[in-house]
């Protein structure tokens, strides 16, 4: 079963764009962490990002360092991540990407942190600090184990390395649309077309754009060009905004899903 396949080929052969959400797992607390990706599920995402917590997510703007440490504050620890895994698993077969950094990864072992991640149900491993070039055995690893290895593009990367990470690359290929780190913006970056494209010389993967995508006029315009729109910040924001009330984020999460899903 290769559900990220699946699920790209089902939006195509949909006419539509796959709408991809981000949420850091475990925030603001396991329970409303689960009931929030049940939220996600059943107001029309199509593939999970689940960010593993981390003291240093150096890739990371401010709302989703801010999630992470809500996570950490309450208790979320690796046992915990494959546990909210397996309790997605028994209600859908959405595909799972980990977003990690390689201290995690490294924690556990590769082979261990494959094993375990593979055996929860998780589809794919985005490492955000581990470019292709030091990612040999990363990728063996996971090659073998049947785990999909996603990498990053960004505006900045010279063509030569499009090449090297589009061939590293297997389940999808993400390109952060924007310089800087992750956060809602105004708005999209002009050049993407010119750059997803680029991607597309050198690869037949799906191709993920994410960013600042916040209106479904955003997600529109991802989906004029790339396969798939990735929302993190703004959702997020949905938690951020009611720690203290998870009815109200869990609503605030359905209701933004709701909007974005119209421009997939
Ligand atoms: O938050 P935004 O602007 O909607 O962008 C998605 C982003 O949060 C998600 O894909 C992500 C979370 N952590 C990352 C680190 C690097 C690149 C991307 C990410």
């Amino acid at each position: 079963m290769d559900r990220i396949a699946d699920a790209f080929s089902r939006a195509k052969a949909e006419e539509r764009t796959l709408f991809v959400s981000y949420l850091c797992a475990g925030d603001p607390d396991p329970d409303t962490s689960f009931e929030a990706c049940r939220t996600l599920i059943e107001n029309g995402v199509g593939l999970i990002e689940l960010g593993i917590p981390f003291s240093d997510p150096l890739a990371d703007g401010k709302t989703n360092q801010h999630a992470a440490e809500r996570a950490l504050a309450a208790g979320m620890d690796h046992a915990k991540c494959l546990e909210l895994v397996r309790r997605i698993r028994e209600i859908s077969q959405v595909p799972i990407i980990f977003y990690t950094y390689y201290n995690l990864v490294y924690a556990h072992g590769e082979a261990d942190y494959v094993a375990m991640a593979k055996a929860a149900g998780v589809d794919g491993m985005l490492v955000l600090d581990l470019p292709p070039e030091e990612a040999t055995t990363w990728m063996k690893t996971c090659r073998e184990a049947g785990m999909k290895t996603v990498f990053i593009i960004a505006p900045t990367t010279p063509p030569e390395r499009v090449e090297t990470i589009a061939n590293a690359a297997t389940g999808f290929l993400y390109y952060v649309s924007q310089l800087g780190v992750t956060g809602v913006r105004a708005t999209l970056a002009g050049d993407m077309r010119e750059k997803v494209e680029e991607i597309r010389r050198h690869t037949d993967l799906p191709v993920v754009v994410g960013f600042g995508i916040s209106k479904p006029e955003h997600v529109r315009a991802v989906g004029a060009v790339a396969d798939g729109a990735v929302v993190g910040s703004a959702l997020v924001n949905c938690l951020a905004a009611n720690t203290d009330n998870p009815a109200a984020a869990l609503k605030a999460l359905a209701e933004t899903a709701r909007e974005l899903v119209t421009g997939c």
